[in-house]
């Protein structure tokens, strides 16, 4: 589904990422996975567009994403959810969720202000469709809260409704459990296991080894901009080259 090849990205000479090349195959679960600095939130900036890379290709559905801004990667059925939250949390739950249809929504919403009944229903539509996504995320009861009385866990599963409300081919995922406490991580994994369960394809970066090893299908293991290993959760973990990049890293900064 998602096949990138050579991918190399440099800041200021520096290579953050040097001919990284896997593909995510779809309806799985693949986990991006590496010592910090690694490289895996600049990939993951270079498949959504945010950041351009030096060389390389990205290919998606047959198409080529290198070149393309942001929202044009995101109407193709790429969505993602961000290592540090960007929600709004002045809106409510609710109103968050509704702007992860943006794309569909083109300016409907704002002709609905104009209260024209046919752009009502449509409004009405995208609503239902953001209420049901609450609602698998367990959040319906929190929905015309405002984000900023939420607690942290319940955030990062607004990011995730929000991610998957357009029901996109492709969801990427910074870290979705980061800074999160024990039950709030089990929280967070039940619902990822069941994305896993109803066949979306996932691309996820996690350093908690326990969900990575838990439910992806495929561990691509990036050290200083390379990928230096690939295979079941299994093989990854008996590979010394992995060991040797934890381990070391451990090493370094004990
Ligand atoms: N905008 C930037 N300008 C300069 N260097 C950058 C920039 N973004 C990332 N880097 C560098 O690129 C390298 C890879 O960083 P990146 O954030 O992609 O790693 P990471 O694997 O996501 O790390 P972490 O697990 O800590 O989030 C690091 O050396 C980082 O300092």
């Amino acid at each position: 589904m998602l096949h990138l090849d050579a991918v190399s990205k440099k800041f200021g000479g520096l290579p953050a990422l040097d001919r990284v090349g896997f593909s995510v195959p779809r309806g799985q679960v693949t986990a991006l996975i590496g010592p910090n600095g690694a490289g895996k939130s600049t990939l993951i900036n270079c498949v959504t567009g945010v950041l351009a890379p030096t060389s390389g290709s990205i290919r998606f559905a047959d198409q080529q994403l290198v070149g393309q801004p942001s929202h044009a990667i995101a109407r193709l059925g790429i969505a993602r959810t961000f290592q540090n939250l960007k929600l709004f949390p002045r809106l409510s739950v609710l109103d968050n969720v509704l702007t992860g249809l943006t794309c569909e929504a083109g300016r409907s919403l704002t002709m609905a202000m104009l209260r024209l009944p046919y752009l009502r229903h449509r409004e009405r539509r995208l609503k239902l469709r953001a209420l049901e996504a609450l609602d698998r995320f367990e959040l319906a009861d929190k929905a015309r809260l405002p984000v900023a009385v939420l607690a942290y866990g319940d955030k990062k599963r607004v990011e995730l409704a929000r991610a998957c409300v357009s029901e996109p081919q492709l969801v990427l995922l910074d870290e979705p459990v980061a800074g999160l406490n024990v039950d709030e991580t089990a929280a967070v994994g039940e619902q990822l296991k069941r994305l896993r369960a109803a066949g979306q394809t996932l691309l996820l970066v996690e350093h908690d080894m326990e969900l990575v090893m838990e439910i992806a299908d495929q561990v691509v293991v990036l050290d200083s901009g390379r990928c230096i290993a690939r295979g079941t959760p299994d093989e990854v973990r008996s590979n010394p080259l992995v060991l040797e990049a934890y381990l070391g890293r451990m090493e370094a900064t004990a």
